[in-house]
């Protein structure tokens, strides 16, 4: 080490490449034989005429996708890296010199995300384990509500109590709802009793939002206890209002103490101005937002971003974050830091595959490998610099004291007013706001499109998964929020690879080519829909009509499905079983990825190529974080939720009503007509549509079996039924 090392120090973090690399190599590329003879199969197989003949392109157009696809996702799995943190090194040679540190928390919808979850996110974030004066909270509602507000006052009140009591005690979490609920109970009587003071006044607090929550709005004598509430007497509603800006703990106050006599970090509540006839682009103009403001206000050079739902679960994750920024050596060019999206509700067989925890672990580290993940909307440090459109050039250097000096002598109210202009609908137009500097705006994939912006000026990003989790958040419980939530990201990412901000197009001599090869994996996600739909309908259908489209089971050509199939299987049950999760989980993962490209990702692309030709915009609807009670129960117990009409039920219940038909029919052919003999060319597709019936058998039971309200309603058993029905017979005349 040493000697190359700049100054001579011992590094701040260091990355270490996966094992084992060699032997998983020699598989690809036996993979990749196996998928290049189904190429050359096809190629030379190409039946005489008729509808086979069609049947067999639409294969083989599916198949090069597939392909194709795999590549891409090799080669992020190539050369996955791991990084690891000194926090023992940091605090020795910077304690005294840490950056002041800038959080932004976005919330959009009290209803939706219930004021209680934000303001413990709040107050996890305040509670960090980091000098309090080089701290700075800042809450961004685009629900304009004093619902909101009032709790965030009410959690400036408690955090004098809370801070310190996390800090004596070093309790981790340190949002209090996810501490109480897991507290243990070995411990001194000191803690004791310290512990149930501060969890009555959590109670107590939390029994006065709930009530204002409850009215749905705030009361006139709570409205009188604080000037902030006046605002709202101008506040037409949610899309139309002024901006709203109040300094809830100036941390320049020296009489803003905990009830210990420490000081307390700054916390700031904003509403920026919304007006009907200005879009306000959605997250991704609220972030801009903040961080102007902020800039006026702590100007912190490390800014940390999460959603409302996603409390810190890790009190030291500053520190490590700051471990890969500050490093003297390799930390300069660093952009941001990223961690990965933890759910603290996942069930265990995850059923709707929402974890992402493998797809993290390996997809990720291979980002990782080639110049950085990209941002992921929460849970990502940056620096300032790279977020507000600086280019990083070699003679870039931190300024590390930037935001540490104290102000003036300017009053809040001063101050409020000035920042406020800020956050004004006015305030970006003819700049470069959302097109060069901040958040990118025009997509609702707003954290990808900007890190694509922020590595194409040269900026590298790291991957960072502590072995204790950073961040903890809430994953869609319904089958249909997790579509739906699907669908707004392969839209987004498809609009973004065909916009300017593609990374083929942007990144030109800053992304290297295997980085934007591995962002194609995301951006090019919506298109796995059409081969995918190709597949589940074309070889059933052929084979309820005896037409076959692969070779049969005595050919040598069989040898390259069957190697591929059990190949490409094998390895992704093992990656499941390698990081620790279950059979089911993985059965669950493959259901998902199905149910996911031929609902989501459909629509998807169908909305995305209407957005793309100016017909349509999208709009980022957000996920729900709240859930009844009967719904909680079937989700504890991991069975499907359908409960409504979607056009995306109803296109999954067709494809399994289709399979269903085709493979009762084909067997009932084989059986009465044709004989077991025909079995052999048709044997690929047998076992093909046989697995898709296996895969959908919940799809069945909500259409048929279930009677709870979390079923297929009924007039979609029907109409799924007749559509495939229809399916099954219109072939009949092309045959
Ligand atoms: O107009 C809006 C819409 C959303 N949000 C906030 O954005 C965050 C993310 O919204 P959510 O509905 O929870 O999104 P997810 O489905 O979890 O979306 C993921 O993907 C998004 C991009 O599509 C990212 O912005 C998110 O950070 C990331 O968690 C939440 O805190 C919202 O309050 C706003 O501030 N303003
Ligand atoms: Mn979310």
């Amino acid at each position: 080490m040493g000697g190359d090392r700049k100054e001579g120090y011992l590094p701040l973090f260091e990355t270490k490449e996966a094992k084992g690399r060699i032997a998983y190599r020699m598989f690809v590329i036996s993979m990749f034989v196996g998928v290049c003879l189904i190429w050359a199969y096809r190629v030379t197989h190409v039946p005489a005429g008729g509808i086979r003949r069609w049947a067999w392109y639409g294969m083989f157009g599916a198949e090069l996708w597939f392909g194709f696809y795999w590549i891409l996702t090799q080669l992020v799995r190539w050369r996955p890296v791991y990084r690891y943190t000194f926090k023992e090194r940091l605090s020795q040679r910077y304690e005294d010199y840490l950056p002041a540190v800038d959080i932004f928390v976005c919330t959009a919808d009290p209803t939706m995300e219930p004021p209680m979850l934000v303001i413990n996110t709040v107050l996890s974030l305040i509670a960090y384990d980091y000098p309090s004066d080089k701290l700075a909270v800042y809450l961004s509602d685009d629900g304009g509500s004093d619902l909101t507000f009032y709790p965030l006052l009410e959690a400036s009140h408690f955090a004098k109590h809370w801070i310190p009591f996390c800090k004596k005690f070093k309790v981790d979490p340190r949002s209090p709802a996810a501490y109480f609920s897991r507290a243990s109970e070995t411990h001194d009587s000191h803690y004791i009793e310290a512990l149930s003071i501060v969890k009555k006044l959590y109670e107590e607090m939390e029994c006065r939002i709930e009530s204002v929550v409850k009215m749905g709005k705030v009361f006139e004598e709570i409205g009188a206890k604080h000037k902030g509430f006046y605002e709202w007497n101008s506040v037409l509603n949610s899309h139309n209002h002024q901006a709203i800006l109040q300094i809830l703990i100036d941390g320049r106050d020296p009489n803003a103490l905990d009830n210990e006599g420490c000081a307390l970090p700054t916390l700031v509540y904003l509403a920026r101005e919304k007006r009907p006839q200005h879009h306000h682009n959605f997250k991704a103009g609220s972030l801009n937002a903040l961080i102007r403001v902020s800039s006026e206000i702590s100007n912190g050079p490390i800014i940390l971003n999460v959603d409302c739902d996603m409390y810190s679960n890790n009190a030291e994750t500053v520190r490590d974050a700051l471990c890969f920024f500050m490093d003297e050596d390799k930390g300069h060019q660093i952009g941001f830091v990223q961690y990965p999206q933890k759910f603290e509700n996942i069930t265990k067989n995850d059923i709707y595959s929402n974890s992402f925890r493998v797809l993290l672990k390996v997809e990720f580290s291979g980002f990782d490998g080639y110049g950085g993940p990209p941002y992921i909307g929460t849970g990502c440090f940056f620096r300032r610099e790279s977020l507000c459109g600086k280019k990083y050039g070699k003679d870039y250097k931190a300024d590390w004291k930037q935001g540490l000096k104290t102000q003036g002598k300017e009053t809040v109210e001063d101050l409020e007013q000035r920042a406020k202009g800020f956050a004004s609908c006015g305030y970006e137009l003819g700049t470069q706001w959302g097109k060069e500097m901040g958040l990118m705006y025009g997509t609702v994939v707003e954290d990808v499109t900007t890190s694509v912006a922020i590595h194409s000026k040269g900026w590298k990003s790291t991957y960072f998964d502590p072995p204790r989790d950073a961040f903890l958040g809430l994953a869609p419980t319904t089958l249909l929020q997790s579509l739906v939530q699907h669908k707004r990201w392969v839209e987004g990412h498809l609009h973004l690879f065909f916009s300017q901000h593609c990374p083929f197009i942007r990144g030109h001599g800053k992304i290297k080519f295997p980085l934007k090869m591995a962002y194609c994996i995301y951006n090019l996600w919506a298109i796995n829909s059409i081969p995918t739909l190709y597949y589940v309908v074309i070889p059933p259908l052929c084979l309820l009509h005896g037409i076959a489209l692969f070779p049969e089971i005595t050919s040598p050509w069989f040898k390259p499905f069957l190697y591929v199939i059990i190949a490409r299987y094998t390895c992704s049950l093992g990656e499941f079983l390698w990081f620790g999760e279950t059979v089911k989980a993985w059965l669950n993962y493959e259901r998902i990825w199905l149910f996911r490209r031929t609902s989501a990702y459909l629509f998807g692309t169908i909305d995305g190529a209407l957005n793309l030709l100016g017909i349509a915009k999208s709009a980022f609807t957000i996920t729900e974080k709240v859930a009844d009670d009967e719904l909680s129960k079937r989700y504890e117990k991991e069975i499907m939720e359908f409960g409504t009409t979607s056009l995306m039920f109803t296109t999954l219940a067709t494809l399994a009503m289709i399979n269903l038909l085709c493979l009762c029919g084909a067997m009932k052919r084989v059986v009465m007509d044709d004989g077991v003999g025909a079995v052999g060319p048709l044997m690929l597709q047998f076992a093909l549509c046989g697995l898709l019936v296996m895969i959908n058998i919940p799809v069945y039971e909500g259409l048929f079996l279930r009677k709870d309200k979390g079923r297929m309603p009924p007039s979609l058993t029907f109409t799924s039924s007749a559509l495939a029905v229809l399916a099954c017979v219109i072939i009949i005349p092309m045959h």
